[in-house]
């Protein structure tokens, strides 16, 4: 948790923006809004060996400390020689006068003469040009020229030449000393979520642990009287708490710690004081319910009021915002002490979307990514004509299908788009994103699709 003290108020960034209006806020605005608002909440704690760090942030750069490759090396099984050795035009005969395979120390090559190599052993000092052993023809002790692919190589060479054509390239074939990486880059830079390349990365430069940051806390409440746990009966009225698990998953996926803090009544006492006690166990809070403005829709309220907790006063402050968002309309913002709040829409795919399309980017900045990775876009058509009027962003279902005949993936809405289903989510295969100032969608349009699998 982040002991700052000078981390500044949602209200102070809004304050800069004469033109803003929480009523109706585009949901670029909010995405990028919320992710300058947050600071990096975790810290380095940890250097963790390269298999555990998979998927976690790097905390610091990897300065690369070896030349990689460490000498220049062949790119190819074959032979070595000195391009100024080849004859401008027509065939070179050239004896082989060693051979070195990957692992061997470089040798020196004669003047005049060929060195058998094999893909990443050291070019013989001399040499500057690799010619592919499929190129050349090999003779050994006056015999006929034999075909090297397809006789194992015995490792002796006695009076063995090659002949090769005019032609070849001076460097061929050569992989140079430090063109991957130099001593002293930056291999990996901070603020990256290690990927299996990565790990490959400063595997290849001999680093065996990495500095990572400690995984972002993120703790989630549900909201409402109606809810159940699963595995409890449900009494009339009520129903089972879906959207805690699925954003806890989510929170998983995403790499964060996913911090339970189970359920709350609309109840404004025990909402302030379970939301004032959590915060010393979480980087951020997430709620969901209660955000649109009912009734029993306390959150807004709750976080408008100061809080105390442990005797200390704890600053808050609270936003109640419309997003031009469906679903997803609905999104409180609030702070307690130095902890942001993001009080989701109850409606199961509002608080799922809102999570992504809305909340991501600040979570990965919280996260210390330095760079939040966008939500993956593919392109697809429209299978169907759409209803849309301009005005705001709508996320669409759709599930997609691959014919031959098409130069893209056909998108058909799946199931209903209601907002309280999230069954057709399920199902879905991705969430096209129709812009706010979209009209009409007709069949066979482009669409932007955001694939769920692999996402979710
Ligand atoms: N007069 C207005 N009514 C509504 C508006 C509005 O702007 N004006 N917005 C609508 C939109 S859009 C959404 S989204 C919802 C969001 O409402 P709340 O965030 O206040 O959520 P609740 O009212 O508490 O619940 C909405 C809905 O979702 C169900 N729910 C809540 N929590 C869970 C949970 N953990 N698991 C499963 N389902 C949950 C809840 O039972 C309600 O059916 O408001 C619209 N209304
Ligand atoms: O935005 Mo509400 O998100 O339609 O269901």
């Amino acid at each position: 948790m982040s002991t700052s003290t000078d981390w500044p108020s949602l209200a102070s960034l809004l304050a800069r923006l004469p033109d803003f209006n929480p009523d109706a806020v585009p949901v670029a605005q909010a995405r990028e809004l919320l992710a300058d608002w947050v600071a990096p909440r975790v810290q380095a704690r940890s250097m963790l060996v390269q298999a555990e760090a998979l998927g976690r942030v790097l905390a610091r750069d990897v300065v690369a400390r070896l030349d990689l490759p460490p000498c220049d090396n062949a790119a190819m099984d074959g032979y070595a020689l000195r391009h100024a050795d080849l004859k401008p035009e027509g065939d070179t005969t050239l004896p082989v006068a060693g051979r070195t395979l990957a692992g061997d120390p470089p040798a020196t090559l004669p003047p005049g003469q060929a060195w058998r190599i094999m893909t990443g052993a050291p070019m013989p000092a001399g040499a500057d040009t690799v010619v592919m052993q499929e190129h050349v023809q090999r003779r050994t002790n006056d015999t006929a020229p034999h075909d090297t692919r397809a006789q194992p190589d015995t490792g002796t060479h006695p009076q063995e030449t090659i002949t090769l054509p005019a032609g070849q390239k001076p460097g061929q074939n050569v992989r140079r000393r430090g063109e991957d990486i130099r001593t002293g880059q930056t291999a990996l830079p901070a603020g990256r979520i290690l990927s299996p390349m990565d790990l490959g990365v400063a595997a290849s430069q001999g680093i065996v642990d990495l500095p990572v940051f400690g995984p972002l806390k993120v703790g989630v409440f549900s909201t409402g009287n109606e809810l159940v746990q699963s595995g409890q009966p449900l009494a009339a009225g009520q129903i089972h708490d879906s959207n805690r698990p699925t954003l806890l998953a989510l929170a998983r996926n995403r790499g964060f710690e996913a911090i339970d803090l189970g359920w709350l009544p609309d109840d404004p006492a025990i909402l302030t004081k379970a939301l004032a006690s959590s915060i010393d166990q979480v980087d951020v809070l997430l709620t969901t319910g209660g955000a649109a403005g009912g009734d029993a829709d306390l959150l807004w309220h709750v976080l408008s009021q100061p809080m105390h907790h442990q005797g200390m006063a704890l600053p808050t402050e609270a936003h109640a915002w419309k997003l031009k968002l469906r679903p997803g309309r609905p999104l409180v913002i609030g702070r307690i002490g130095q902890t942001p709040v993001f009080g989701l829409p109850g409606n199961p795919v509002a608080a799922l979307l809102s999570f992504l399309f809305v909340i991501d980017a600040a979570l990965q900045k919280m996260a210390g990514i330095t760079a939040p990775r966008p939500l993956p876009r593919i392109r697809a058509r429209a299978g169907t004509a759409i209803r849309k009027r301009p005005g705001r962003q709508e996320l669409l279902r759709v599930t997609l299908c691959y014919h031959e005949s098409d130069d893209l993936p056909v998108a058909m809405p799946a199931g209903s788009q209601s907002s309280a289903q999230l069954r057709s989510v399920a199902e879905a295969d991705g969430i096209a994103v129709l812009p706010e100032d979209q009209g009409p969608v007709a069949e066979g349009d482009r669409l932007d699709v955001v694939p769920l699998h692999g996402l979710l």
